[in-house]
Order: structure tokens, then sequence, then C-alpha cells
């Protein structure tokens, strides 16, 4: 095997040997510098030398219960491997960016570790929801692995809506316990990772009462089995959910209570407290119980990241090999990475996967400085940093699976074979469009705050800085091909969508709807603003953050960023050239389109994107349209960005 594995494709290794740039200075810019690079590898070298982490069988000739135990024995060769969870050296931030670099656990788990919501979530909440006491009591055994934990919110009935769970936690003041019950089938709850089998304890969100009053939803640490025998605790029933199209070692379970009694110091009080005598104390804002959500939405872009960057990495290596077809006589089948059809569809991939890092950190700065403000009781920014986690959060995971989809379909009957690992990493993305918040309820968060920025704009109010551009009501002269003129396109054509949104609303309350029915019947416009503003975030910062972060950085490696950053803004141009042109149809096609399907009325007027005279002149001829065709293909972006995906990754 390893005979085999020194032996590097000739038209791999043509390919890695045109690259013009410097590969070590790109790794080393992702990690965050040489030193994450070292460390990040030290880590991978540990963990890749071990002989038991490898599969004797491929999983997918091993029983469901084989592949469970399989897992569950690597994540403890793992977890031993690499110790504890912190490395007290580094900062907040570093550990961080080192976690999602990290290529470690998706190497050794294809469909994810049994501990995934040990790591994640479970460690996060206690940090995010305990006291003080409860912090430095809980997060001590947790990363001594003493108890292994999950988080159990989602219930049979409700995922969504967190305001419905049905669990129940009673506080009981004449033995200071609070009693948990799942009133109904529908209050079981259903789906937290490693529940089935594998964890102890789990943080279980419940709705509370104290004296005979709600006291909202509230999270409290549970012993669900005992430490030694690893049963059930007395009134704790727990089982599997089943089989998934993935994530399939992570033993998804479910969960009922019936008059189960936890000491009143296993409520989580950093937010909300009920004292001794069943005095409620309210949190400040009742959303900072929806901390962990936030932090984990924020953390999926950098999933969203790794996974798509090693479903193309896996991809175009493909393509570099595997040669097909003789468009000319007496000459050799070209590999398939040289058809432009192959490029155009694997090139945005790496486009993506950077563009999702860059967003990341961008926006895990935001979530540190928030945080910090909310410890000292400033809430102001909280709601800026919930609307962007959401609409990133759906929309770089749902661009995600459909890249990592392309990328399997660029492989051919290859990408079909689980050997690939192409469809293993769909079945990982996909779930992302569904857990921390269902894709088109996140789309629907993030549109709350659009509408009221547009109201607050309309009013002359200032708005949260992500938004700002709501306000600018300058028409665009004429269409500008640049990445700053494109972002600027797009702000036009988010603004309008929001502004068709309010027309709507509008339009529906005054024919006598209630908010919720408009709300309901302007959602599908909703879902569209809010991703437009999605694109818009994901298209300035990618830009903004590479002007400032790669000054240092040699110019041949500025030189292949900036192609990416080319590459994914128009690629999204042209993905959007309907938005980016709509205004420039004529009246009669936005009035028969607009009054029909797509509701859209009061776009024209209030948000045409050129000038009338532009409008008149590309309407009449489509020049806008093909102008914007023409940038890809004339830009020249495409064959030097091959060698970034053949080169650059982390474990090849
Ligand atoms: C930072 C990262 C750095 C490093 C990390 C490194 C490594 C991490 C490694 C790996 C992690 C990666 C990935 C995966 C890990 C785990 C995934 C696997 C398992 C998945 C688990 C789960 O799925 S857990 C369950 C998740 N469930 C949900 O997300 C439910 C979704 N529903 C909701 O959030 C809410 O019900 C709702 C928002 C839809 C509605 O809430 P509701 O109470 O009804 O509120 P509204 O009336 O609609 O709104 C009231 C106002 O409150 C605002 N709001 C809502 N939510 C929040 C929030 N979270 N924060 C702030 N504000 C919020 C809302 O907008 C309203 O505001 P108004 O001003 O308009 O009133
Ligand atoms: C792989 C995986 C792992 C998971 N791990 C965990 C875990 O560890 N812990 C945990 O607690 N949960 C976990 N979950 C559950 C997950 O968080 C929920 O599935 C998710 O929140 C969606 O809820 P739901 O399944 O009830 O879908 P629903 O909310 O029922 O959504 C179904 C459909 O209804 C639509 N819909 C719902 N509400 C609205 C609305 N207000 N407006 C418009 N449309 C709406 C949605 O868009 C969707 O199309 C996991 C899920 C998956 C898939």
């Amino acid at each position: 095997m390893d005979a085999v594995n020194k032996v590097i494709n000739e038209d791999l290794q043509k390919e890695r040997d045109k690259c013009k740039f410097n590969v070590a200075e790109l790794t080393a810019f992702l990690d965050g510098g040489d030193k994450f690079t070292q460390k990040r590898r030290e880590k991978e070298n540990r963990v890749f030398s071990i002989q038991g982490l490898r599969d004797a069988v491929p999983d997918e000739y091993m029983s469901h219960k084989e592949r469970y135990e399989n897992a569950v024995r690597k994540a403890v060769i793992m977890h031993q491997t690499l110790g504890t969870l912190e490395d007290k050296t580094l900062t907040e931030y570093e550990t961080a960016r080192l976690a999602l670099r990290a290529t470690t656990s998706s190497a050794i788990f294809k469909e994810n570790s049994p501990l995934m919501l040990h790591y994640s979530m479970f460690a996060n909440v206690i940090e995010g929801q305990g006291d003080e006491k409860q912090r430095e009591y809980w997060l001590k055994k947790i990363n001594n692995m003493e108890i292994i934990g999950t988080y159990a919110q989602t219930e049979l009935g409700h995922g969504t809506f967190i305001r419905g769970l049905e669990t129940t936690a009673e506080y009981d003041p004449k033995t200071e316990e609070f009693v948990l019950n799942s009133p109904k089938l529908t209050a079981y709850k259903w789906w937290p990772g490693g529940l089935a089998h594998t964890a102890n304890h789990c943080v279980v969100m419940a709705h509370t009462y104290s004296q005979g009053k709600s006291c909202g939803i509230q999270p409290f640490m549970v012993q669900i089995r005992d430490l030694e025998t690893n049963m059930p605790m007395k009134g704790v029933k727990l089982g599997e959910i089943g089989a998934k199209l993935g994530f399939n070692t992570v033993n998804n379970g479910f969960l009922g209570f019936e008059n189960h009694r936890i000491p009143r110091d296993r409520m989580l009080m950093k937010n909300s407290q009920i004292l001794k005598d069943g005095t409620f104390i309210s949190s400040p804002n009742s959303k900072l119980t929806y901390g962990t959500m936030v932090y984990i939405r924020v953390s999926i872009l950098g999933t969203m990241a790794n996974t798509l960057g090693r479903a193309v990495t896996i991809a175009t290596r493909y393509a570099a090999v595997r040669r097909q077809s003789q468009p000319k006589p007496n000459e050799p089948e070209p590999q398939i990475l040289d058809y432009v059809t192959q490029q155009h569809k694997l090139f945005i991939g790496i486009a993506s996967s950077h563009a999702y890092y860059i967003s990341c950190f961008w926006l895990w700065t935001l979530y540190h400085r928030v945080t910090k403000e909310l410890a000292v009781g400033n809430m102001d920014n909280l709601a800026e940093l919930h609307a962007l986690a959401c609409c990133l959060k759906a929309t770089t995971s749902a661009d995600a699976a459909v890249l990592v989809e392309r990328c399997r379909l660029a492989c051919g009957g290859h990408g079909y074979m689980l050997s690939s690992n192409l469809p293993q990493i769909y079945a990982n993305v996909t779930a992302a469009n569904t857990y921390e918040g269902e894709n088109t309820v996140m789309l629907l968060q993030t549109a709350r705050a659009l509408v009221k920025a547009g109201m607050q704009v309309a009013q002359g109010q200032k708005v949260s800085p992500s938004m700002a551009y709501l306000a600018d009501q300058s028409k665009m002269a004429k269409w500008d091909s640049s990445v700053d003129g494109i972002v600027k396109g797009f702000q036009k054509v988010a603004a309008g969508k929001v502004a068709a949104c309010l027309a709507s609303l509008q339009r529906h309350t005054n024919n006598g709807q209630s908010a919720e029915d408009a709300w309901n019947l302007t959602s599908v416009q909703l879902v569209a603003a809010s991703e437009a503003h999605a694109r818009v975030i994901l298209l300035s910062v990618f830009k903004s953050e590479m002007d400032v972060q790669t000054l240092t950085l040699s110019g041949e490696t500025r030189t292949v960023l900036f192609q990416l950053v080319q590459l994914y803004t128009i690629y999204w141009a042209l993905e959007k050239v309907g938005d980016l042109l709509l205004p420039t149809t004529t009246t009669t096609y936005s009035v028969s389109i607009c009054d029909t399907a797509m509701r859209c009325d009061g776009w024209m007027d209030e948000t045409s994107l050129f000038e009338k005279s532009t409008i008149q002149t590309s309407a009449r001829t489509g020049i806008a349209g093909l102008v914007l065709s023409g940038l890809v293909y004339d830009s020249a972006v495409y064959p030097e960005l091959v060698h970034q995906s053949l080169t650059s990754w982390p474990l090849q």
C-alpha cells in the first residue's frame, strides 16, 4: 500500500509542477499563520500514524452495530491521542481557527463521530449558559471525558418551533428539585447525536414552570445513564431513532421522561434563575438561551468550507488524472480538466470554499465581540449577529450541497462509488441544510431583520452596519463589471427585494389580511430577499477581507486569491443575471410576471438598478447579459486556478 501511495500519477504531477504560487504560503494564510499550519500538521501526523484508526474493512461492508462500535473505538483513540479539548497556550480565536481548519475528524469518520455533539454543542452550552460555579464544575468533567454529553432540544413534534417544545420541567420547592416529564409521544426528544447509546448526560431544553407559572424554555443538565452500567436512570427512556441518509455513526437517539427528578442546581442559571423558594428571575433577553445555536451556525460556515474543500479536491484531482474522448484526431485523449465545462463545474467549488473560510473568520470575530458585549449586559449587536448567522448558515450550506453534488457528478460513474467518498460527503453537507435551524426558517429570521431595517430606512433612521446599504438610494449609471461594481449591483438587487417585500406586506395588510397572513403570503419573496442579502455579505466580505488580509502575501499568491474572488463574484453575477437585469426589462413584462407568480409589484418603480436611459438600451439589445457572460470566458481566470486546488489542500 505504501509503495503504491508513493507513485504520483504523471498527469497530477504535471499539473502540480505548473503551479505559479507558493503553496506553503497559501496554506499558512488559510491556517492563520505558519505556527498554526505546524500545529495542525503535528495533530494530523499524530492521528494519521495510528494504525488502529484505519478501518480494516470499509465502513459500508459493516452492519449498523459494527459501524457504531468501530466509530466508538476510534473516537476513544482520537480522544486519547489528542488529549483534552483545550490547548491553554492559544487564545479563543486561535483555538477556534485551528478547530475549523482541522481535518482529522473528517478523515477518520466518514459519517462523523458519536462524540460530535459532546465536543460541539454540549461543551458550548455549558460555557454559554452555565453560571460560574456550574462552568467550573461541569467543564472539567467534560474536558476529561468523565461524562459524555449531548444537546437535546428537538422533539418528535417540534424542531423549528422551540417555543412549542413539550418537555416540562416543574419546580418542586419542597424538595428543591425539578420534575421532568414528556407528557406525550410528540414531547420525546428526537435527534440528539450520541443520545442513543453513547451519552450519559445531556442538556435538555424544557418548558419550565414554577409557582404554577410558565418560565419559558430553559436548559437543564440531566444525567440520563448510570456511569457504571450505562443503563438509563430511573424515569428516563432512551433509544435510537434509526438509519439515516448519513450521520449513521453519530448515534442519534430519542429520550423521554417520566417524573424524573433532578436537583435545582441542574438548571443552567447564567441567564435566568429559579431561587430555592421558586421565585423566577428572568433573563435580560430570552434569546440568550439560544446562544449555542448562534455559535454553531457560525461554525457551520467553516464546516462547509472544509467539507466542500474536500469534495472539490477529490474531483479536481480526478479531473487531472482522468482522460476521455478524442477531440483532435491522432492526439492523445485530453485530461478532462482541460474541458472548459469541467472547469466551470469545479472551480467555483474552490472559490466558494475559500469564500466560506474567510466569511467564517469574519463572522467569528463579530461573534466574539458580541459575546464580550453580552457579558457586560450590552445587547445592542445581538440582533445583527443573529441575522447574519442565520442567512449565512443557510446560504453556505445550501450552496455547498449543490456544489458537492456537482463534484460527484463531475467524476462520472466513479463519483457514484462509495469509495470516492463523495456520496458520504454529500450526506454530511445536506444535513446542514436542516440541522441547527432549517434553512428556509433561518432565511425568514434574517428577513424579519431586513423588513425592520427597510422600515427604519424609510423613516430615515440608522440601521445596523451590515444592512446600511439599504439606505443608499443612488442609482448605478451603468453596469460596472469590477468586483466592487458587481457587489454594488447585488446591494441594489437586495435593496430592491426588501422594498418589494415591504410593498407586498403593505398591500396584503391594506387588503385586510392579518400581519401573520401577510407575512406568509410574502414569504417566497422574503426568502429571496434574505438570500440576496446573504450574497451581498458573502461577496463583499470575501473581497474586503482579501484586500486587507493579503497585503503581506507575495504577488503570486495574492493574484491567485484575487482570481478566486473574481471568479466567485462573476459566477454569482451570472447565476443571478435575471435579478441584476430585472429592472432592464420592459414594464409590460414586469407587470405580467410580477402580478402573478412572483408577486414582486412595486419593484420597477422603486428600485431600478440602472438609470432609465441604460434600461432602454439594454432592454432593446440585451447587451448587459452578453457583457456579463463575456467576462468569465475572457478573463483567463480558469487556467490559473487549477493549480490552486491541486496543490493547496492539506491532505495531499
Ligand atoms: C464560532 C465557531 C468557531 C469555532 C468552532 C470550531 C469548531 C466547531 C466544530 C464543529 C461544529 C460544526 C458543526 C456541527 C455541530 C453540530 C451539528 C450537529 C447536530 C445538530 C444539532 C441541532 O440541530 S440542535 C437543534 C437546533 N435547532 C434549531 O436551530 C431550532 C431553530 N429554531 C429557532 O432557532 C427558533 O425557534 C426561531 C429562531 C426559528 C424562532 O424563535 P422564536 O422564539 O419563535 O422567536 P421569534 O418570535 O421568531 O423571534 C423573537 C425575536 O428573537 C429573535 N431571535 C430568535 N432567535 C435568536 C437568536 N438565536 N439570537 C438572537 N435573537 C434571536 C428573532 O429574530 C426575533 O427578533 P425580533 O426583533 O424580530 O422580535
Ligand atoms: C443530521 C441531524 C442531526 C441533528 N442533531 C440534533 C441534535 O444533536 N440535537 C437536537 O436537538 N436536534 C438535532 N437535529 C434536529 C434539527 O435541529 C431539526 O431537524 C431542525 O431544527 C428542523 O426541525 P424539524 O425537523 O422539526 O423540521 P420542521 O421544522 O418540521 O421543518 C419541515 C418543513 O417545514 C418548514 N417550516 C417549518 N416551520 C416553518 C415556518 N415557520 N415558516 C416556514 N416554513 C416552515 C421548513 O422550512 C421545512 O421545509 C438534527 C437533525 C439532523 C438532520
